[in-house]
């Protein structure tokens, strides 16, 4: 299987894991895409009743085309279960996320879920975070000081732009500096280091979110219990 069936298997398994009556969070990327494609299969087949809540306008307009209603996050009081796609795992069950800069739509809807579940292909999962560079989510104003700033600080931060160089932006209108770490030895101070500078929004960096996780192997789907 090439990674795109990969991806498409653990799209198909996490599905069976959404119930009738659920709100769903709805993550963003090329995992969740095929993920989207098996639930709008199980809504026109099943009749199956769920009101989704997506991290991204691409994700919401998918969703919206194959029959599945989606409501802001403010319309909802709680929702049941998350499943989203990630760029890196670790041993921890840490993460990496906004490779398609959608991370900061994307941890809102995860902290406000009650369970939360990543679907991968092999590929994702590494050791030590880091060599998938960290993406940040910064306001526009200012930006070009907070790189100076992550600069001053040896944290190899790029702007992430367009091919016809533009600036990347997020649903949000903000930009993304890519931080290019090589390794992630603690991850937690550096989220806490992170957390603290004015301009950065967000930052890609998923610490004791996950519950499961499902990785998609040659052999088939292996699921991954991260915490309760
Ligand atoms: O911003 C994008 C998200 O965090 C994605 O879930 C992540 O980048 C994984 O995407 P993909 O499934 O395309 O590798």
């Amino acid at each position: 299987m090439d990674q795109n069936a990969l991806k498409a298997l653990v799209g198909q398994e996490a599905v069976k894991y959404v119930e009738d009556g659920m709100i769903l969070g709805i993550g963003t990327g090329s995992t969740v895409r095929y993920m989207i494609d098996a639930l709008g299969e199980r809504v026109a087949k099943e009749g199956l009743h769920i009101v989704g809540v997506a991290t991204s306008d691409r994700s919401a307009k998918q969703a919206e085309s194959l029959g599945i209603t989606i409501k802001q996050l403010d319309q909802v009081d709680h929702i049941d279960l998350t499943i989203d796609g990630a760029d890196e795992i670790d041993d921890n069950f840490q993460g990496i996320k906004g490779g398609g800069a959608a991370h900061l739509w994307e941890k809102i809807v995860a902290i406000n879920s009650t369970k939360n579940m990543w679907i991968v292909d092999e590929s994702k999962l590494v050791h030590h975070l880091g060599k998938f560079p960290l993406p940040l989510e910064v306001i526009p104003f200012g930006s070009t000081h907070v790189l100076e700033k992550l600069d001053g600080m040896g944290l190899h931060p790029e702007f992430r732009m367009t091919e016809d160089g533009h600036h990347v932006l997020t649903d949000s209108k903000n930009y993304i500096i890519d931080l290019h770490l090589g390794r992630i030895d603690h991850p937690h101070e550096l989220a806490n280091t992170l957390n603290g500078i004015v301009g950065v929004v967000e930052h890609g960096l998923f610490l004791d979110l996950v519950n499961t996780v499902i990785v998609g192997r040659q052999d088939g789907p292996e699921v991954l219990n991260a915490r309760d």
